[in-house]
């Protein structure tokens, strides 16, 4: 079994560029950012029980990395970098930490390395299991207009918001339900020890005015690029710069290959 996603042909010998989406989105969350970097081969994927891939279950990270490594396989996908917002970084960050023939490099934008304390995972746990519960019961017009007015999201205008309850409420509630809870923030592995001991380049985007992530940021040994006029989701606030900002760093790492 392998993920849904589409792919975009570029220069061959340059190394894909294999995006994640966030909890609740798709393979077209990243699509803007993507057409400013048209050398690079592209693969977007779909996330389990998200778009094309919303009838794929999973039990947890292990799974969805086996999932992301059979989907490249399939692909042909021998030269890779990771690039994963949110959920999407929290799922590429694990799949790094597995030490994953082919990969190049990662570069997460917002995403949590992981709990440390047993108190806040179960805090964490409580939590998301009230909002899975809510995606399943609930229209999902009226959970994503409580779900986008969590701090993270404060940098948001209501403009930015409806926009996002409308295209977000696309989604089945009850796949959301079932990824939300199992790739829980909750059961993640605190992944900070296993990035630092990787010898992967490891690159964080974060937006400006997002003070959670920037400070999560400071924890990793990253190379880290702050994105201007730009909240949690970044590459939807200022395209054009996290699109910069990637290919900067992939021009550094890729100088040498053509
Ligand atoms: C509320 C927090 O965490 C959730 C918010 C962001 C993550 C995400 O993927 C957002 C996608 C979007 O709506 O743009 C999501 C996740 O990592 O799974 C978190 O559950 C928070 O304060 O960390």
């Amino acid at each position: 079994m392998i993920l849904a996603g589409e792919m975009r042909a570029g220069t061959p010998g340059l190394p894909w560029l294999v995006f994640l989406h966030g909890f609740s989105g798709d393979r077209r969350e990243w699509q803007r950012v993507g057409a400013q970097l048209p050398d690079h081969p592209q693969l977007y994927l779909d996330l389990p029980g998200h778009g094309g891939s919303q009838d794929m279950a999973v039990t947890g990270f292990s799974d969805v990395s086996q999932l992301l490594s059979n989907t490249l396989l399939s692909y042909n996908i021998l030269n890779y970098w990771l690039v994963g917002y949110s959920l999407g970084g929290r799922v590429a960050m694990f799949h790094a930490c597995q030490q994953p023939q082919g990969l190049a490099g990662l570069i997460v934008e917002g995403g949590h390395p992981g709990l440390r304390d047993a108190s806040e995972r179960e805090a964490r746990s409580r939590s998301d299991q009230r909002w899975a519960q809510r995606f399943r019961d609930e229209p999902l017009t009226s959970v994503f207009l409580e779900w986008y007015q969590q701090p993270v999201f404060a940098s948001l205008t209501d403009a930015q918001r409806d926009e996002l309850v409308t295209l977000r409420s696309q989604n089945n509630g009850a796949t959301l339900a079932a990824m939300l809870e199992a790739t829980s923030l909750a059961v993640q592995p605190d992944l900070r020890a296993a990035l630092s001991a990787s010898n992967i380049p490891f690159h964080y985007v974060y937006g400006e005015r997002d003070e959670k992530f920037a400070a999560l940021a400071a924890e990793l040994h990253a190379e880290r690029h702050v994105i201007p006029n730009a909240g949690h989701n970044a590459h939807r606030d200022n395209p054009a710069a996290v699109a910069a900002s990637l290919a900067q760093i992939l021009r550094l790492r890729t100088k040498d290959i053509l």
